[in-house]
């Protein structure tokens, strides 16, 4: 079969947070009915940074089934889950914490592994396979909506630059010990999982997005981290950011419908 070339990336960009934020939502809850009203079922991926804030507008939104979200992390740093740095932690207590989702749907580390990165991350990827074996895997797991965050260095999940992760085609979920970025030790998910996905959505705000935006955006050839994330079709890239971090980024805006 011919590969067909991926689907023209949608940059909606809100003149404030509270937009972004509502639009955002609005956003998820219709991937979560389309994904459900064909599978029963939504799987998410979520990071760390800034994101867990930008999903408030989940809460409290009559149309989330939250019994049906099936939800992972994009990246989480190794420590323990009550840690400071957990994502984990920060989408509890920003999040999960305020509506009703099923503890058993949310997808943690395994804490018993801490100390080897390596059965860690092995284990973690064990977790996505019981997800999505027989599901809608084939090599790699589809899925249906995979949220992330750009770091100032253009770092996304945990895939910083220059980093020999970049290259990784083969494993679902990888480790690394020298994250630039504090703690050093984090898993992650690779590209061809990130690729995969039928929804990426990246999310960024604030005047200090403004240049790594417009890099990965209107220079996607440089290579950075964020501009690697290629869904393959029929996956399909958003970017939902505010005016402040778009500002001086060419690449096009489309109209955003609630
Ligand atoms: O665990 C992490 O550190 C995150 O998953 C990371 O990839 C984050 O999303 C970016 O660094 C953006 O962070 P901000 O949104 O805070 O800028």
């Amino acid at each position: 079969m011919a590969h067909q070339a991926p689907n023209a990336t949608i940059l909606n960009s809100f003149p404030d947070t509270d937009a972004l934020v509502e639009s955002l939502a609005f956003f998820i809850a219709k991937a979560q009915k389309d994904s459900i009203d064909k599978k029963g079922r939504f799987t998410v991926a979520l990071s760390g940074g800034s994101l867990p804030k930008m999903l408030r507008g989940l809460i409290g939104n009559p149309s989330i089934k939250w019994d049906k979200w099936q939800v992972f992390y994009a990246d989480e740093r190794v420590v323990p889950l009550e840690d400071p740095d957990s994502n984990h932690l920060a989408c509890t207590n920003l999040l999960f914490s305020k509506v009703p989702i099923p503890k058993d749907n949310i997808h943690v580390l395994d804490t018993s592994l801490l100390d080897d990165l390596e059965e860690l991350s092995d284990a973690y990827e064990k977790e996505l396979i019981r997800e999505f074996a027989q599901k809608d895997a084939a090599r790699f797991p589809v899925f249906d909506l995979i949220l992330l965050g750009m770091g100032p260095d253009g770092h996304t999940a945990s895939l910083f630059p220059g980093h020999e992760l970049l290259a990784e085609e083969d494993r679902w979920i990888a480790y690394l010990e020298d994250s630039p970025k504090p703690p050093p030790k984090r898993i992650t998910f690779t590209y061809p999982v990130i690729n995969h996905a039928a929804r990426v959505v990246f999310v960024a705000a604030g005047k200090e997005k403004v240049e790594m935006l417009k890099q990965v955006l209107d220079n996607p050839e440089a290579g950075l981290p964020a501009s690697r994330v290629k869904p393959v079709h029929p996956g399909q890239l958003y970017w939902f950011v505010d005016d402040a971090a778009s500002a001086a980024v060419q690449y096009p805006r489309s109209p955003f419908k609630l």
